[in-house]
Formats: structure tokens, C-alpha cells, sequence
């Protein structure tokens, strides 16, 4: 008979894992259900060396899928022989397991299952089990372990496992397993954690929502604008076709606005922050919670800033591969062959173009620097005044360069009326309004400070010594700068 356990559990899965030889001191570890899960942590822990025993309602159909090492049989006498006992069916199944109850009691069970949403309010399904089995101690954990990592081991997903119980010594044995088993046992305390453990593995990049949906929002708005602006509107007055222009030069203009304003979201909380502390005249209060939520979303405004800055410049590489650029270059050459135009150089626009290239290059390598400073393992070997130079000081530099890049693209649009083409102004007036005012800002509260420096120099030097600045006052005022 061919061995089922041959076969992975998921394509490219391990096909079989070297099971240790059990110890016959080790504790027996339990295993109720015969699921998912139930195979892949029953393989895990006989390669940690454990004896495992399964739990089924039907032992003999299922017992060819497990290791030969491990035993399958009743739920009952699963229960009877297990010292440590892993609940693996779902919690809706949880009361039909009431009849091996007396055998549970006194034992560590451990529930591994998690919730079809995430709930802000329990019961939690670790509590309803403990509720169920008043007698046993119950351990949360594994649910945000996939049987997918259980079968292919800890090094090949997350190696945390997050455990909470209200006994002390359960937990304990559980956390021994974890270490064996080689996963990283994490503490979070009393059962009534288990709600938050429970949602873990629902959540939908809870942090991320927000800030996707203003860099979709301002996408849509700058693309409908500019929509409006150069397809629409010479459709309608002159008749003229620039359909073709929705793919890649509509996208291509709202792309870097989008970039723009996101950059700027998330250098305005900390100048509102600052204007707040400067107001309430201490750092020492609680900021509102809009406030709150708004800054510890900055590094996700800061990375879709980055998305479309860097999809703005593919994109801009790309123009002159398309046929319509081709064309565009052939008319433009014949038509000067045509008016006896030698030499078409025009400084202004040679000048203009480099300046507004360079700034935007200078612009998207600042933002790299940024999204790269941002990620946890950089972040975590650099010390608190490096980040804060690269994410505020550079930071502020991107902005500005970027500002820099879209108002030298405007430049001759600016300031030659004829170029509006349409009753809307150009893209770049909106888009200049919040950078413009997060860098006007940022001068705004630096000014004071750098006055307050050199006054500082001076008096020391009247003085006759050089000083050093004097640490901070108490009231952090001294901090609104960094913010
Ligand atoms: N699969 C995964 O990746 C993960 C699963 N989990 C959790 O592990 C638990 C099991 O998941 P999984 O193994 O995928 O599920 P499966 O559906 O594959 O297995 C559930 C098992 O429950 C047993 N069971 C016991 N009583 C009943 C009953 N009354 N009705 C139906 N089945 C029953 C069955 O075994 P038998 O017929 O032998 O009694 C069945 O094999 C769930 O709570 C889940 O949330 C947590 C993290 C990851
Ligand atoms: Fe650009």
C-alpha cells in the first residue's frame, strides 16, 4: 500500500519528516481531530522527539494518514493517555468533545483554533473551552501557526508562537513544547488575551487600510482632473482624439501628484504636533486620537508615496518607447524641415528639462532611502538619531526636491498664460498646495529654534567661553522640532 505520508500535504510540501525515535519519558502529547493541522503538528512533534497520540471519531479511517509513529484512536482514550492535550477541530465542535471530559480533567489543553472574522468583543473561543472544561487548565496559541509552516518547520514562516493561559504551569509545558518544537514561545499573558491572539491571523494589514485608500483616492482625483484637462476638454471644443492618452500620460501626470501630496500627509502631522505643543506649551499631553492614528500611519503614507514615485518613474522611462512619441518626434521633425528651422535648441527648455529631471532623480533616491531606513531590520541597527536624521532631515529634503521637480516641470506652463488650456489651473497647483505648506511649516518652526541657537552661541561667546547648549528644558519644548 502506497504510504499516504509520502504525499505532501501541500505542493512542494516535505514529503516525510525524520520522526526521532519518541522517548518513553516524555511527556505524551494528545492530539483531538485528525484534520490539517492535527497531521502537520503531529509530524512536528514527533520529530521533536514526543509521543503523540490522536484522537478521532473514526481511528481507522484516518490512521493511514498519520506516521507510523503515531497513535490513532479514540478521542477517549487520546485524552486518557495525554498529559498535554491539543484541541485541533473547529470551536463549533468544541461542546461535542463534553464526553471525554472527565478524562481531560486536571490536564493542559490547548486550544489552537481561530475565529471566521475578527471580533472586538469574547467570549473568546479559548474562554468558551475553558468554560466547557472548568476542570483542565487551557492554553491559547498555535492559531496563528499554519499548518503549513507546522509541516514545512519554524524556519520557513514565522517562528513566533503567541501563548496566554491563567495557569502558570500549563502555560509553561506549552512554552517547553514551543522551544523543542523549535517555534519561539511568545507570552501575552492571562487567557483573557486569547481575544487579541484570536484576531491575529484574521487581520487584513489593519495599518495599511487608511493610507491605501488616500493614495487611491488622490490617484482617482488627479487622474480625473487631468482627464478633464487633456483628453476631455480638446475633445469637446475641438473635436481632437487624445484618448490615447489615458493608459500611460494620464496615469504618468497623476502618478507623481499622488506621490506628492502622500510625501506631504506625512510630514503635516508632525508639523500639527508641533504647532499643538508649542499651543498647549508642553509636550506633556496626549495628542487627539485623530492625530494619534494619523502619525503612526506615516511610514505607510511615506511607502505608497514611494509606490507611485517610483511607478511615476518607470513610467516616465517608458514614453519614448511608445509608437505615439515616435510619431509625435517624426511630425515635429518635418514640420521644422517644412519651416526651414536649422537648429531647434531652445535654452530655456534644455535648461528647464535638466533641472527638473535632476530634481526628480535627486527626489526619488531620497524616498529609496527613506523606504529602506523604514524596514524593521535597517531600522533596528541604526540608533534613534540616525532615524531621525534620515526620516526627518532627509526626509524634508525629498519633499522639497520632489516640490522642486514638480514646479520646474510647470515652469513655462506657470508663467505663460496661453499655455491654460482649460478653465482648470494645471496639475501642479493642486498638487504644490500641502507640500508647499508642510516646507513653509517646517521653516516656520525651525526659524525660531535656529535664532534661539545662535542667540545661545553669542551670549557664550560674550561670554568669553565657548558653551555648550544647555540640555533641553523640561517641558520637551525643546523637542517640536524633532517631532
Ligand atoms: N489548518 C490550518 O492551517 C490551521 C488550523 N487552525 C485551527 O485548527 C483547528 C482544526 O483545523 P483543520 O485541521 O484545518 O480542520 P479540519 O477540518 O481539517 O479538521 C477538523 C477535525 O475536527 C475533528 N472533529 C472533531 N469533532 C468534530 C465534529 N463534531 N465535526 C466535524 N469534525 C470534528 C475531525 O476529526 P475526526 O473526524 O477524526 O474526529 C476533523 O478532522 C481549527 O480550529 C482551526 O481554526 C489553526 C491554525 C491553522
Ligand atoms: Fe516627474
Amino acid at each position: 500500500m502506497p504510504d499516504p505520508m509520502a504525499r505532501p500535504l501541500i505542493p512542494g510540501g516535505t514529503p516525510h519528516l525524520e520522526a526521532s525515535a519518541p522517548n518513553p519519558s516524555n511527556p505524551v502529547i494528545g492530539i483531538l481531530g485528525t484534520g490539517d493541522f492535527s497531521r502537520s503538528l503531529a509530524k512536528r512533534l514527533l520529530a521533536a522527539g514526543y509521543q503523540v497520540v490522536v484522537g478521532s471519531r473514526t481511528p481507522k479511517r484516518f490512521v493511514a494518514l498519520f506516521p507510523e509513529e503515531a497513535e490513532v484512536t479514540t478521542q477517549m482514550e487520546a485524552a486518557s493517555q495525554a498529559d498535554v492535550v491539543f484541541v485541533a477541530v473547529y470551536p463549533e465542535h468544541h461542546p461535542t468533545l463534553v464526553a471525554v471530559k472527565p478524562a481531560l480533567a486536571g490536564k493542559t489543553l490547548v486550544d489552537v483554533s481561530n475565529g471566521l472574522r475578527p471580533s472586538a468583543f469574547g467570549p473568546s473561543n479559548a474562554e468558551l473551552l475553558a468554560d466547557h472544561f472548568p476542570e483542565s487548565a487551557v492554553v491559547k496559541g498555535f492559531n496563528t501557526v499554519s499548518a503549513w509552516t507546522l509541516q514545512r518547520g519554524p524556519r520557513d514562516g514565522n517562528r513566533q508562537v503567541f501563548l496566554c493561559s491563567d495557569s502558570q504551569k500549563a502555560k509553561n509545558s506549552v512554552k517547553q513544547i514551543c522551544h523543542r518544537m523549535g517555534f519561539v514561545p511568545v507570552d501575552m499573558g492571562l487567557l483573557s488575551a486569547s481575544l487579541e491572539i484570536e484576531n491575529m491571523p484574521l487581520r487584513l494589514f489593519p495599518s495599511w487600510r487608511v493610507p491605501i485608500v488616500c493614495s487611491a483616492a488622490l490617484f482617482a482625483f488627479f487622474y480625473l482632473y487631468n482627464f478633464a484637462r487633456d483628453v476631455l476638454h480638446p475633445y469637446v471644443t475641438a473635436n481632437k482624439s487624445a484618448f490615447y492618452k489615458m493608459p500611460i500620460d494620464t496615469v504618468n501626470l497623476s502618478l507623481p501628484s499622488a506621490a506628492l501630496v502622500m510625501l506631504a500627509l506625512v510630514y503635516l502631522p508632525g508639523l500639527c504636533a508641533a504647532v499643538l505643543q508649542l499651543r498647549r506649551g508642553t509636550k506633556y499631553r496626549r495628542f487627539p486620537g485623530w492625530l494619534d492614528r494619523w502619525l503612526t500611519a506615516r511610514k505607510q503614507f511615506g511607502l505608497c508615496s514611494f509606490l507611485c514615485a517610483a511607478l511615476h518613474a518607470v513610467y516616465s522611462l517608458s514614453l519614448p518607447m511608445r509608437k505615439s512619441a515616435r510619431y509625435k518626434l517624426i511630425n515635429m521633425a518635418y514640420k521644422q524641415v517644412q519651416s526651414r528651422v536649422e537648429d531647434s535648441w531652445v535654452d530655456e527648455e534644455v535648461w528647464r528639462m535638466e533641472l527638473y529631471l535632476s530634481a526628480g532623480i535627486a527626489a526619488l533616491g531620497l524616498l529609496s532611502l527613506l523606504a529602506v531606513t523604514s524596514l524593521p531590520s535597517v531600522a533596528g541597527a541604526i540608533n534613534w538619531r540616525e532615524f531621525s536624521f534620515v526620516q526627518s532631515s532627509l526626509g524634508y529634503c525629498a519633499l522639497a526636491a520632489a516640490t522642486a521637480h514638480t514646479l520646474l516641470y510647470g515652469w513655462s506652463r506657470a508663467f505663460d498664460p496661453s499655455q491654460y488650456r482649460f478653465y482648470l489651473p494645471p496639475t501642479f497647483v493642486p498638487t504644490l498646495l500641502l507640500p508647499a505648506a508642510a516646507l513653509l511649516g517646517r521653516l516656520a518652526l525651525l526659524a525660531p529654534c535656529a535664532a534661539a541657537r545662535l542667540a545661545r552661541i553669542r551670549r557664550g561667546w560674550e561670554a568669553g567661553r565657548h558653551v555648550r547648549f544647555a540640555p533641553a528644558a523640561d517641558d520637551g519644548m525643546e523637542d517640536v522640532s524633532n517631532v
